[in-house]
């Protein structure tokens, strides 16, 4: 750890898993650096500061009620979320910038920037009065980020198909997406998308900077193209899970009794499933992935989140007997020193960026079965570009995923996916590595809040 270069970063996550982690990740790797961190964060969904002693931790009152925080309109939290902090969060950084005038030892580091999630608009209101170079941390992968404006004008034009047997082609309109991806897509419900995205594309064009934890080596082609987008600096600072991990940051207990569990298994045998903090599956679609997971005969480690389940469904007992006798089924996962496990053979995954992420860097396949929003395009590089796993193409049915898991761990298709990923996984870990173009990104990013 390098010694205190004498500035401090005020970094605000947005408060969903998917998002905390890669902020923390960030802090984790500017403290490393010598910046000193201070997180300002909601009461919704707190991250545990007893989890990260070398961060301060300042919270703000969102007043969010609990069925306000349950909807299923992602876009509606969201711009909520911005209605509502815009007051006590002006009023700490306020505060902030004035104590940090004073003479005490720890609050004399000079306050030089503000790093914020992509999805914090209201952010730009406050750049008169604060006069704080403001950085956007962006949690998607450039080529979503930049693709996903042309979302609303899709839903305007009401996207529609004439013949089902466009369905697999490519969307000309969001590549790599198929058409049938864009339709589920487009089928979310999202109210305020489009004053929402206009406010992200404002508050990202005023910005100081755009942080993506993508790389080149991700994100082929979309850096140059982002940067005569957007028009200000871009880092494509790439993923360093191997030197950051992410599973500090969890809003949830970990159930520990998965590691031991997985000690007794055979090499590249087990198949990890998990979905994220957001998606959820009625109790049917649960009990297919399930019992497609138990006839695949291969043991498997499931993790069902509290709430994941739409209606109150349960598996049944003699199911639950049944399952036992191959597969693990917990409510949270310590998943990246599962994903590290030398037992691990494949993840069936929503490909939430952070898991596609996390697989990638440590080498797992992926069998693909994306439930929202950014998730159907990351499926896609996965399967379609870097062709590193299977894709589900959308069905949820015991006998594809039973077959998807034979695939994958014992034939031809399995073995070139394999190769595939070994490739794909040390490219990026070169791109990391000092003179690798994410390091390289890096090291601009620090002479760049240096400079501030
Ligand atoms: C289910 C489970 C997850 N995790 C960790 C792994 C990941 O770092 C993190 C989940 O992040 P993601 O894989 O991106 O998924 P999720 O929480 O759904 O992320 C949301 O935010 C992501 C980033 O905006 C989006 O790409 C997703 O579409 C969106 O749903 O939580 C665990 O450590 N244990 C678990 O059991
Ligand atoms: C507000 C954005 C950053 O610009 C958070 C990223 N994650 C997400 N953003 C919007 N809708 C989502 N549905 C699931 N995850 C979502």
């Amino acid at each position: 750890m390098e010694k205190s270069n004498g500035l401090r970063v005020i970094l605000f996550p947005l408060p969903i898993q998917g998002c905390i982690n890669p902020m923390i990740q960030l802090a984790k790797i500017l403290h490393s650096r010598g910046f000193s961190i201070t997180v300002i964060h909601t009461s919704f969904n707190a991250p545990k500061a007893s989890s990260h002693p070398l961060f301060t931790f300042l919270q703000i009152q969102d007043g969010l009620s609990e069925t306000e925080t349950r909807t299923d309109d992602n876009t509606q939290l969201f711009t909520l979320l911005n209605r509502r902090c815009e007051t006590p969060f002006r009023d700490c950084l306020t505060k902030l910038l004035q104590s940090s005038d004073s003479k005490t030892e720890e609050k004399k580091k000079r306050i030089s920037c503000l790093i914020h999630d992509s999805g914090w608009t209201f952010t730009q209101n406050l750049d008169k009065i604060l006069k704080l170079p403001r950085l956007i941390l962006n949690v998607y992968t450039i080529s979503y980020f930049r693709g996903h404006f042309v979302l609303p004008k899709l839903r305007r034009e009401g996207y529609l198909l004439s013949q089902d047997s466009e369905l697999d082609d490519l969307a000309e309109e969001f590549p790599p997406l198929r058409k049938k991806d864009l339709l589920r897509l487009l089928g979310e419900k999202r109210e305020l998308l489009e004053p929402y995205l206009n406010m992200i594309l404002e508050s990202t064009k005023s910005s100081s900077g755009i942080i993506f934890m993508s790389c080149e080596e991700l994100d082929q082609g979309s850096l140059s193209k982002a940067r005569e987008d957007f028009k200000v600096p871009i880092f494509a600072i790439g993923p360093s899970h191997s030197n950051f991990p992410a599973s500090s940051s969890s809003l949830f207990t970990q159930d520990e009794t998965c590691i031991p569990w997985l000690d007794k298994q055979a090499d590249k045998s087990v198949i990890y499933a998990s979905f994220g903090s957001l998606a959820s599956m009625t109790g049917s679609e649960l009990i297919e992935i399930a019992w497609g997971l138990r006839n695949s005969d291969q043991p498997f480690l499931l993790v069902v989140r509290d709430g994941s389940v739409k209606g109150t469904e349960a598996i049944p007992e003699e199911v639950m007997a049944r399952l036992n006798e191959k597969g693990k089924i917990v409510k949270w996962a310590p998943q990246q020193e599962i994903l590290k496990h030398r037992a691990i053979g494949g993840f069936l995954t929503h490909n939430g960026m952070n898991s596609v992420v996390e697989s990638v860097c440590e080498g797992v396949p992926m069998i693909c079965l994306p439930f929202l929003w950014d998730q159907f395009l990351y499926a896609r590089l996965v399967s379609d570009v870097w062709k590193v796993g299977i894709h589900l193409e959308h069905r949820i049915e015991r006998n594809e995923i039973e077959r998807a898991v034979r695939s994958l761990l014992f034939e031809n298709e399995g073995e070139a996916i394999r190769e595939r990923m070994e490739l794909l996984k040390e490219k990026v870990e070169r791109s990391v590595k000092q003179n690798g173009s994410a390091y390289r990104s890096l090291e601009h990013l620090v002479d760049h809040i240096s400079s501030f």
